[in-house]
């Protein structure tokens, strides 16, 4: 028999789901390992809520697996177990307390009352154990779902928009968490439509847009993906268009507005080059600023969203 806390790594191999002409999954492989949190992030619509129902057994893939430990859900020995899962903000029974929720579930996996208490404590809501759900803000019946995941002190956590709801001060405590559940072994996967909710908490991510894999790695190797790029203003609109064709810059103008204002802004390329060469042709420069480029903007680049914009399929809901 396993140990508990023993994380196991999740597999999703191969996967698609159609709902009539829409695909909501199409061809996915990526996996999540033990000991790590995994970010599973994608724009709405995507196919992630699509890709954790059939890893919990919910939905029936169309092809492909997906898999804990090799095994699909079904054919888990002790599910409830193996792994947690809060899929949605859960619904609760208003008029029970929050140790009353727990004890509902407690004979179907198996703890005691003991261990009700226990979780309650561990998500910060033993204050409030004796009080009825209905009253529960958002963020408090968060907590509570997440407590419910946690009773079978699962190795695998499979949690859908946890982060919704909390407040800055809920998300920090989500994040250490997590990361407490991580360091103990067991395997994390997190899905989020924002990465900057959660690039404080995981270490891997898979970035998922129109049901397929648009990336996989590490948080940090993610980061080394981002564009810096340099704003540069000058009064010689005319210097500063010739500085960037005569540097072979002109396929890296990223927002140009150098015949007008003589605003430019440069994408893959340094501040002091910009600098060193202005200086070389005499151009006057005013303005020679390097923008921070943030994980957000590279996710945003990878799944190609524009504000506003609705994934093909998404009007099917
Ligand atoms: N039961 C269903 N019947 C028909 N279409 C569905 C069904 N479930 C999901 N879809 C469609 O599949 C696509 C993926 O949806 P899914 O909920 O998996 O995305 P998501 O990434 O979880 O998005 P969100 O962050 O908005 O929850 C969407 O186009 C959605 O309309």
């Amino acid at each position: 028999m396993s140990r508990l806390h023993e994380g196991a790594e999740l597999a999703v191999d191969h996967l698609t789901k159609t709902f009539g002409a829409v695909r909501a999954v199409d061809d996915l492989s990526f996996t999540a390992r033990p000991g790590r949190v995994t970010g599973f992030l994608g724009p709405n619509g995507a196919g992630k809520t699509t890709t954790l129902r059939i890893l919990l057994g919910l939905v029936r893939a169309t092809s492909g697996r997906a898999t804990i430990s090799g095994r699909t859900y079904g054919e888990l020995v002790r599910p409830t177990r193996t792994v947690g899962a809060a899929l949605e903000a859960a619904s609760f029974h208003p008029g029970r307390t929050a140790l009353d929720h727990l004890r509902v579930y407690a004979p179907q996996v198996g703890v005691d009352d003991r261990r009700c208490s226990e979780v309650l404590e561990l998500v910060g809501l033993d204050a409030v154990a004796g009080r009825r759900v209905g009253g529960f803000s958002l963020g408090m019946r968060q907590r509570l779902g997440l407590a419910t995941t946690l009773l079978g002190d699962p190795g695998v956590l499979v949690l859908d928009e946890p982060a919704n709801g909390l407040d800055p001060e809920g998300i920090a405590w989500l994040r250490a968490l997590l990361r407490h559940l991580a360091g103990e072994g067991r395997t994390v996967l997190v899905s989020s439509h924002v990465l900057s909710e959660v690039q404080q908490t995981v270490d891997d991510v898979v970035i998922i847009a129109r049901g397929t894999l648009v990336h996989q790695s590490s948080l940090a190797e993610l980061a080394a993906l981002a564009e810096p790029s340099v704003r540069v203003v000058s009064p010689d609109a005319r210097g500063l268009a010739d500085l960037i064709e005569s540097a072979g810059w002109a396929d890296r103008v990223a927002e140009d507005g150098t015949a007008s204002t003589g605003t430019a802004v440069l994408r893959r390329v340094a501040a002091a080059e910009v600098g060193a060469r202005a200086f070389a042709a005499g151009l006057e420069i005013h303005e020679l600023s390097a923008r921070e480029v943030g994980l957000e903007d590279t996710f945003l680049r990878l799944v190609d969203e524009r504000p506003g914009h609705v994934q093909a399929g998404e009007e099917a809901r």
